[in-house]
């Protein structure tokens, strides 16, 4: 299942077709006008990854990103207990988390013993998830409660990222990180990583795009990091001869 936003041409949506996927479309979702700087301007839109939630013909779904590649089969994912939101952790290591206290004081939840949080800051914050990668149950009343909510909640840096880690605080469970590798962690917590073992990769740190990369920025020389990139086209040039 492909969820496109209404400007998503139609040779897009044939292509995607093309390939067995089904293809919806679903309508944008804005948060409330704030003064609030997000990490990435463009994250306004990612407030629209709530009406999967309407998907209720599905009893459990794993969503993914679209910059997200799976390259080892997941499905056991979907015999989780239910009643609970599952995703990886993420790492606050990177840059675009500088507007948080944990930044500042190096603090990372994926290496916790590494900077011992400060109890004189207040106490340390519940667990963030990436929301590139979640299993999630839909449900109407789910998504008019995430609707009704979001309307009236003030809009954050990391936009659904943070509201959807509010909203689900009580039912989130980890799920190991070879579920959503976020390529930061090869250079934050490369003690947490094992490459084998690594399901489904994260291409979302600056530079990492498959389609758009050069090898440029920051971090993109390593050799992991390239390697996981010819995967990703690996993957794009056998669907390319199907197409
Ligand atoms: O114009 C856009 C930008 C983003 N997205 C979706 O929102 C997700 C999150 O954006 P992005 O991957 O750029 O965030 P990152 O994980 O890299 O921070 C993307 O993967 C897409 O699925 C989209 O549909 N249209
Ligand atoms: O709208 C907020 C986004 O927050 C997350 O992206 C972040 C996160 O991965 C940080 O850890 C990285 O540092 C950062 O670069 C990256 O943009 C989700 O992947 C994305 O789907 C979307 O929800």
């Amino acid at each position: 299942m492909v969820a496109v936003l209404p400007d998503v041409p139609a040779d897009h949506r044939r292509i995607l077709e093309s390939q067995g996927c089904i293809v919806r479309e679903i309508e944008p979702v804005y948060p409330p006008e704030s003064q609030t700087k997000f990490a990435m301007a463009y994250y306004v839109i990612t407030y629209s990854k709530l009406p999967i939630w309407e998907f209720v013909e599905f009893r459990k779904m794993i969503y993914l990103d679209g910059d997200i590649q799976v390259f080892d089969n997941i499905d056991h994912l979907f015999d989780l207990p239910d009643g609970h939101f599952y995703a990886v952790m993420d790492c606050f290591c990177e840059k675009t988390w500088s507007h948080t206290p944990q930044y500042m004081i190096r603090y990372c939840q994926q290496s916790p013993e590494k900077v011992r949080w400060p109890t004189e800051i207040g106490s340390k914050p519940s667990l963030f998830f990436n929301a590139g990668m979640f299993v999630f149950e839909p449900s109407t009343s789910t998504y008019h409660d995430l609707i009704n909510t979001l309307m009236v909640t003030p809009p954050t840096p990391f936009a659904e990222q943070d509201f959807l880690k509010i909203y689900f605080k009580d039912i989130y469970k980890p799920i190991p990180l070879v579920y959503n590798l976020v390529l930061a962690m090869l250079w934050r917590h490369p003690e947490n990583v094992d490459l084998e073992q690594v399901k489904v990769v994260h291409y979302c740190a600056a530079g990492s795009k498959p389609w758009r990369f050069t090898g440029e920025e920051d971090n993109m020389q390593r050799e992991a990091v390239n390697m996981l990139v010819r995967k990703w086209w690996d993957i794009y040039n056998d669907l390319k001869c199907c197409m």
